[in-house]
């Protein structure tokens, strides 16, 4: 949730907003008049030296893209990203699609059912927000651009750099927001970058196909080339598990598993690390079995434990130990499994400890969350909603969650962008480095992908629940955009000052289900990126859990914060008061509320003179007089409240 309310606030003059929103329309008026119209030739020689000179540009100007809108805030410039009409990722197998050539493109058009293999022709080009470059197709007599955006790299390297040849499903054919053609990527599982030829291996050559891979993959694993690696050991693997290989030699796919584990773990793709320690197995007796089950099994724990699946990794911890009676990384890693299922049972936290481990260097903390507290359920008029299972006292923590996702503001996936978007032709800041972050991590842990895409989201997809074909998982962008931008928090100032380009946010997967609430029972504080919420009034056993999205004590600025960003106006008990109020008392409450903020920055409470005290007593009694006495029986008069505190501070010492 991403509002900003600091002193960063980017403003867009109308003109800005104007300028913005003719181009995207323009561009989309020409996408429409173009659409299923055939493809305009390009000339090679000239494609290719104008993608040369903009790479060179790029290298020379750091990664900012000449061609996006920018915009300046009082916080600094910041790009600005069209989101587009969703439309669905791939979810059909390579081998399902009809292959198609450059000349048989159409314009404005999703080849659905179709694929298409092209070759790099020219050098990248390396923008902020996204990459592009010329391909040919196989019979080389044609060229077209190609453009990744925003998703560009996987595996750590920017994805058009990492191969030079790729096969792209479902091309989509439309035109840049500058108005070029191009074949447009936004989902990344959408674009195969092919590394090895693929194995034909015919049964007799299989072994030596596996075994010439695996020396590949080796090699690269030593030059630190991972990406590739992985491709190597992946082609190797499936030579190996053909089933004449797999019957004459069942240990060669085991050992390709060992070594793909390890690159699996250097480039985060956790799921597969597991995956690949756990069919690596032997379960042979004799010695040199037994060391190598064991560290499978140490690598399948370690991969259990970054999942959060503690007790997935105590088993294979234990099993471990049965084959090496007294090791001494796998005793350790139990006793740290110990403390988690405390965590996550009772909720108990070495808060201290954590604190201590936590630094700009590693601003993550190492701990289970603890939500058994509370349950999903039904919130009329609001969707789903948290529900607390017991009673709780004020102060008490209802819940802790790690988060699942967290950029935060000195690294380097922290960037914000406007959002121009066409749906609602509404501008959004919005953290687009975490969607990226969020992306990125599902493709690499699909295990993952449920819960974040059951979360609340504007766009629901195509209701296709494809998340995985042979290629790899598929991961909807748009649906993980929308999803961030309604479930999104920021992570709190925690180890150094922010800007309006580069806030902390985060996911928090179960928090997410908290609804909003101008009076809320909930408040959340941090501790890295673990999530304390905690009841700021008695909250009863079955009662739903509110937090307040915006803290804005202005009715006005809260409301267009609350549609602008989550969508929604609030009907609680505070808004509903607050709509009945003379609208020129609350002109007034609000023209008060911004004077006594002036004076709380002036004075501070603990010098304070009788005569500013009486000052500061008469400006809450004036804006306390804004509020209807009967209307506002029982609710929080959130205007005066900063200044109250102030007072409740001051007045004892005279
Ligand atoms: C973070 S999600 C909260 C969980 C969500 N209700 C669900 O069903 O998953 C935020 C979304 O919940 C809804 N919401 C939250 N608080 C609300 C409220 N007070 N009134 C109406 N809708 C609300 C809005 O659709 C908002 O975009």
């Amino acid at each position: 949730m991403t509002s900003q309310n600091d002193g960063n606030t980017v403003f867009l003059t109308e003109q800005e907003v104007e300028r913005i929103q003719i181009t995207v329309k323009d561009k989309l008026k020409k996408c429409s008049e173009l659409r299923g119209h055939a493809r305009e030739r390009r000339d090679a020689k000239t494609a290719i030296s104008q993608a040369t000179a903009a790479s060179l540009m790029a290298d020379m100007a750091g990664t900012s893209d000449p061609n996006i809108a920018q915009t300046k805030g009082r916080g600094g410039t910041l790009p600005v990203l069209v989101v587009g009409q969703p439309y669905p990722p791939c979810v059909v197998s390579l081998q399902d699609l009809e292959p198609m050539k450059l000349a048989d493109l159409l314009m404005d058009t999703h080849h659905r059912g179709r694929q298409l293999t092209v070759k790099r022709a020219s050098p990248v080009v390396t923008l902020a927000a996204r990459s592009w470059t010329m391909v040919q197709d196989k019979v080389g007599e044609e060229i077209e651009r190609l453009e990744v955006c925003l998703h560009t790299s996987r595996q750590g390297e920017d994805v058009l750099q990492s191969a030079s040849v790729f096969v792209i499903k479902e091309p989509y054919f439309t035109l840049t927001d500058q108005g070029e053609a191009t074949l447009r990527i936004d989902h990344p599982s959408d674009l195969i970058a092919c590394w090895n030829e693929i194995a034909n291996s015919g049964e007799v050559a299989a072994e030596k196909v596996a075994r010439s891979f695996k020396v590949d993959g080796d090699t690269l694993l030593k030059q630190n080339d991972l990406p590739i690696a992985h491709a190597k050991y992946t082609e190797s693997l499936k030579a190996a598990r053909q089933e004449i290989v797999s019957n004459a030699n069942p240990d060669l796919a085991r050992d390709i598993s060992r070594s793909r584990t390890h690159v699996n773990f250097l480039l985060d793709q956790v799921d597969e690390a597991k995956a690949d320690a756990e069919a690596s197995l032997t379960s042979r007796q004799d010695q040199r079995s037994k060391e190598l089950d064991s560290k499978a099994y140490f690598s399948a724990g370690c991969a259990a434990y970054k999942l959060g699946e503690y007790q997935d990794a105590k088993d294979s911890f234990e099993k471990q130990l049965k084959l090496v009676p007294g090791d001494k990384d796998a005793n350790t890693k139990l006793r740290k499994i110990e403390m988690r299922l405390r965590e996550q049972e009772i909720g108990t936290y070495d808060v201290t400890k954590i604190r201590a481990g936590l630094s700009r260097a590693r601003p993550r903390v190492d701990a289970a969350s603890f939500i058994k507290m509370t349950k999903l359920g039904d919130s009329p008029g609001r969707g789903r909603g948290l529900f607390a299972m017991h009673n709780v006292s004020p102060r008490d923590i209802i819940m802790c969650e790690k988060a699942f996702c967290v950029v935060w503001g000195h690294e380097r996936e922290a960037w914000t962008a406007m959002t121009y978007d066409v749906r609602d032709d509404r501008i959004r800041v919005s953290p687009v480095g975490l969607s990226k972050s969020i992306v990125h991590k599902l493709l690499n842990n699909p295990s993952q992908l449920r819960k974040v895409i059951d979360l609340y989201g504007d766009y629901q997809g195509d209701g296709e629940s494809v998340f995985m074909t042979e290629e790899g998982p598929v991961v909807d962008t748009f649906r993980i955009h929308d999803i961030m931008s309604r479930n999104a928090f920021d992570a709190g100032k925690q180890y150094e000052e922010e800007g309006s380009s580069n806030a902390s946010t985060g996911l928090w997967v179960w928090t997410s289900y908290i609804n909003h609430s101008c009076i809320p029972n909930a408040k959340r504080e941090y501790i890295g990126d673990l999530m304390l919420l905690r009841a700021t009034r008695p909250i009863l056993a079955g009662e739903e859990v509110f937090i307040t999205y915006d803290e804005s004590s202005d009715y006005d600025a809260r409301k267009t914060a609350l549609m602008n960003t989550w969508g929604f106006e609030c009907n609680c008990a505070l808004c509903t008061a607050e709509r009945s109020d003379d609208p020129a008392a609350r002109k007034k409450r609000q023209e008060l509320a911004t004077d006594a903020d002036a004076f709380l920055e002036r004075e501070h409470w603990a010098n304070a003179k009788r005569l500013t005290i009486v000052r500061a007593q008469r400006l809450a009694q004036a804006i306390d007089d804004t509020y209807d006495e009967e209307r506002y029986k029982g609710l929080p008069r959130v205007a005066t409240q900063r200044i109250k505190d102030w007072l409740a501070k001051a007045s004892p010492r005279r």
